[in-house]
């Protein structure tokens, strides 16, 4: 797995930074066989995979889970964990203890965090003992009861605080900002301000990289966020497949000689 160092010593300008997320290991194979830069092990697993209405439930074992199944499959995407609601931000020594576990038991290269003015501190902690942290201001979405989910930034105050918020994390030692649902115009002026390389979702052209579920991106899901875009269709190519089978066997085609195994001269007399 490459360190967040092979990510942060790039030229976005030159070569846009790529990320998906994923959940599992063969889906984690075809996103870093595609060449995608980093894998992002996604809370949204909780509405993407479990069913759930947000992101809320997901418990740090389930991330802890799929990153080790994410890790598995990848050769050469940074794996980054994001770490669940409630997870950090509680207490430090839990924080600590809970970010640890993504990088030394379920094979993370990095953690990603929801951002506030109540996680610079901790960010700092993590980077000082040694895990590579990635910011994400925006859109929060482990805030849905307090702000929803819509755009974010959108008034100079509101605007002002995700700037400033960025560099404050930055210089806490994040080493990478990931920019959800906000102007574009916003996301620009983050880009240019920070050193860091900066990851949109929903935040324009001008971020140094971009982000979506991968479930959005090859059309999987049945609900998509509105900035989100399907670039396959394999929730319709899935739908297609099962029906197949379901014929094939109604229909008495499903097995045929192909799939079946007669052992010649087997009698069994009862
Ligand atoms: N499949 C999936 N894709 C995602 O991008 C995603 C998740 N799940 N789960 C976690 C968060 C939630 N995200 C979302 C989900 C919905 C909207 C959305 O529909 N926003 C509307 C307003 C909706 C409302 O107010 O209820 C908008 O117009 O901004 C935005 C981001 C992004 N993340
Ligand atoms: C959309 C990305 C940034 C995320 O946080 C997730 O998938 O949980
Ligand atoms: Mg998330």
């Amino acid at each position: 797995m490459p360190s967040v160092r092979d990510i942060v010593g790039r030229d976005p300008e030159a070569d846009p930074i790529t990320v998906l997320t994923a959940y599992d290991t063969p889906t984690a194979r075809i996103v870093d066989d595609a060449g995608i830069d980093v894998v992002l092990v996604g809370d949204s697993i909780g509405d993407a995979v479990l069913g759930h209405d947000s992101a809320l439930p997901v418990a740090l074992d389930t991330i802890a889970t799929h990153t080790a199944a994410v890790a598995r499959g990848v050769d050469d995407a940074l794996v980054v964990a994001d770490l669940p609601f409630l997870s950090y931000g509680v207490s430090e020594p839990e924080s600590v203890r809970n970010a640890g576990r993504m990088l030394k038991e379920a094979g993370a290269g990095a953690v990603k965090l929801e951002s506030g003015p109540h996680t610079v501190d901790l960010t700092r902690r993590l980077v000082e003992l040694g895990v590579p942290v990635q910011a994400h201001l925006g859109l929060t979405p482990q805030h849905i009861n307090r702000v929803g989910l819509q755009r974010q930034g959108t008034d100079e105050e509101a605007a002002a605080e995700i700037l400033d918020l960025a560099a404050a994390h930055e210089e806490a030692g994040a080493f990478s900002l990931i920019l959800e649902h906000i102007p574009a115009n916003l996301a620009a002026i983050v880009t240019e301000e920070l050193d860091i390389p900066t990851i949109g979702i929903g935040a324009g052209p001008e971020t140094d990289g971009q982000v979506l579920v991968v479930n959005d991106a090859v059309g999987l899901s049945e609900r998509a966020p509105p900035f989100a875009t399907a670039f396959g269709d394999v929730r319709g190519e899935m739908i297609e497949a099962v029906e197949a089978y379901r014929d094939a066997v109604t229909t008495g085609t499903f097995p045929g000689e192909e799939e079946t195994y007669v052992e010649e001269g087997l009698e069994l007399d009862n």
